[in-house]
């Protein structure tokens, strides 16, 4: 497989991703979005693609730092504020994180990480109920293939325009759309704590996860196949058990079945399922 597949026309993602964002959230009668801004890749590509579908006034970015947030993601998330003249508000999570974890102390890092992204999908859905706006999303392919994101924290969202891109083709399409290059150029980090690097948490590259990830999804290549490209069967194995034990993740609850149509199960409409009158 070579590296240069998993690239598109990025030209076309994007004809295809701004009439899908207009679409989707139009056809429930609303007409703007909230999103969090966090001054990563991801969710300023999220807010371009959202600015050129619906215009600068319908887009609110909430910029969500924790006490340990660096200076520069707030600076990153700034610039694209500035960039695109959308309307901005920062809500910290600090206090609402501090105040639950003050009784329990000995919480780990990845319990407060959690939180933390929890706190902020707390704030994004209470601003969508106010100001009568749908969630956008910016959990990317990589991410949600490996369960590398909180489910009902930063996964959660009403509509992700991002959900089928690799990381290594946000890169592409932020390069694509002209997003500035110190968002582009520095490390991916979730930035739950300070000095956090995803690659460093996860321990492979994106580079290489998604040439792998591109082998088993895309291409639908045995594991035999994958090896002969030279991958590391333990590279191999890991990732595989990762995609495996985080499939939930990409799922809904699992429901006892009890009737004849189990949401879910039986009933499995579209989200516009037409209503009758
Ligand atoms: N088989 C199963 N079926 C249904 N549910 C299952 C389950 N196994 C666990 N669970 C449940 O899921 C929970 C674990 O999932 P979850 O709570 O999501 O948390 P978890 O997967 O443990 O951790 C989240 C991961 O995402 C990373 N992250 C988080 C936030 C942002 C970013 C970023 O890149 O910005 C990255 C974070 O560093 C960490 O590696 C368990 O505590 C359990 O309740
Ligand atoms: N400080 C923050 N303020 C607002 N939103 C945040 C903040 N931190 C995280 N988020 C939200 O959580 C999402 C998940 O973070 P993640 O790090 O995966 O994406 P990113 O920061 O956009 O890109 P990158 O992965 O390159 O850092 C973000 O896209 C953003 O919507
Ligand atoms: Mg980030």
């Amino acid at each position: 497989m070579q590296p240069q597949n998993l690239h598109l026309d990025y030209s076309l993602v994007e004809a295809i991703l701004i009439p899908f964002i207009r679409n989707e959230i139009r056809k429930f009668g609303f007409g703007s979005v909230v999103l969090g801004l966090s001054g990563g890749i991801d969710s300023a590509v999220v807010c371009e693609l959202a600015v050129r579908a619906l215009g600068a006034q319908n887009v609110l970015a909430l910029l969500m730092p924790y006490k340990t947030s660096s200076q520069e993601s707030i600076d990153h998330a700034q610039l694209m504020v500035e960039r695109l003249g959308i309307r901005a508000e920062v809500t910290p999570v600090s206090e609402v994180v501090d105040a639950f974890f003050a009784t329990r102390p000995d919480a780990s890092r990845l319990r407060r990480g959690n939180v933390m992204a929890r706190s902020r999908m707390l704030c994004l859905y209470d601003v969508s109920a106010r100001d009568g706006c749908l969630v956008l999303g910016t959990s990317n392919k990589t991410e949600l293939m490996l369960g590398y994101g909180t489910m009902f924290g930063d996964m959660a969202s009403a509509v992700n325009p991002i959900g089928d891109l690799y990381k290594t083709q946000l890169f592409g399409l932020a390069r694509h759309l002209g997003i500035p290059a110190p968002l582009i150029d520095k490390p991916p980090s979730a930035d739950l704590w300070e000095g956090q690097s995803d690659e460093a948490d996860l321990g492979f590259s994106y580079d290489a996860v998604d040439r792998l990830l591109y082998m088993m999804l895309e291409e639908r290549m045995d594991r035999d196949a994958i090896l002969a490209e030279g991958i590391d069967p333990a590279f191999y194995q890991r990732v595989r058990s990762m995609v495996v034990r985080n499939q939930y993740k990409r799922m809904m609850p699992v429901i006892a079945k009890l009737s004849s149509r189990t949401p879910g199960i039986d009933f499995r409409y579209a989200r516009d399922w037409q209503e009758v009158r």
